[in-house]
């Protein structure tokens, strides 16, 4: 079902659930899609991995602007620990430039895309056609998480992933440049009773309304 120059954003916090979606949105429709959260691990993991300090405002643009979207390895990138990073990353402003210049020219690559993120809706794709914010309970979302890192056969603990997430949430949406918040046009999708079927249901039925309208318009 393949929809030409449809633009989908989908923002919200750690483990709502919103990769997941995206990634099956954008299968279900024939869409690119782009998790954004990944170029803000590998700023992270680029300046961890060279020891330098994640404050390091020019050193983190130097990494933003040499990154290369076609090389990011999720697998590489995956630990929970370069989440923490990278939203230390993400509040220096060189950073979101040199990322959203990239990220606004994958959105607009043909056939259309999905991207989720922090700031998609409200910052890097402010005209897409459908805005989603996806969120769920916090203790429903560390335990996603630490469901996943136990699952890939990691240890953690369950209070530890919980402040974690408190943690990152707060920075997130506490920032001044480009907080995480809902863009003002965003349905509100709320998946702390839903498994990850009844979300995708929920995010069809309302991208199916606006391609309809765009049919008769
Ligand atoms: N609606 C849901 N119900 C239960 N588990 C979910 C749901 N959506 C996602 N998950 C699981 O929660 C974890 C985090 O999901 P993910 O899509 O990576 O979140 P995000 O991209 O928001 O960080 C994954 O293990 C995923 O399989
Ligand atoms: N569009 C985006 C995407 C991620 N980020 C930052 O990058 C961090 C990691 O994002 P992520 O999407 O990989 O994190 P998870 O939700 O998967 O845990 C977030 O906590 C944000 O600080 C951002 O600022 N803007």
């Amino acid at each position: 079902m393949r929809q030409e120059g449809l633009i989908i954003a989908i923002d919200g916090p750690a483990a709502s659930g919103k990769g997941t979606l995206a990634r099956r949105l954008a299968a279900h429709y024939g869409l690119n899609h782009f998790d954004t959260g990944l170029s803000y691990r590998a700023v992270a993991k680029a300046l961890l991995d060279t020891g330098q300090p994640l404050d390091d405002a020019a050193a983190a643009e130097e990494a933003a602007r040499a990154l290369d979207f076609r090389t990011l390895d999720r697998e590489a990138l995956s630990a929970h620990s370069v989440g923490e990073a990278a939203s230390s990353v993400a509040v220096i402003p060189g950073v979101r430039r040199a990322l959203v210049e990239k990220q606004r020219t994958f959105a607009e690559t043909p056939p259309g895309a999905v991207l989720d993120g922090r700031d998609i809706g409200t910052v890097v794709c402010p005209d897409a056609d459908l805005k989603l914010y996806v969120t769920a309970k916090a203790e429903v979302r560390a335990e996603r998480r630490w469901q996943e890192i136990v699952a890939a056969g990691g240890k953690a603990d369950y209070a530890t992933v919980l402040a974690d997430v408190e943690r990152r949430d707060a920075r997130d949406m506490s920032r001044a440049d480009s907080p995480l918040k809902p863009a003002d046009d965003a349905h509100l999708l709320d998946t702390s009773e839903m498994d990850i079927e009844t979300a995708f249901l929920a995010a069809t039925r309302l991208i199916d309304e606006v391609l309809a309208k765009k049919k008769t318009i």
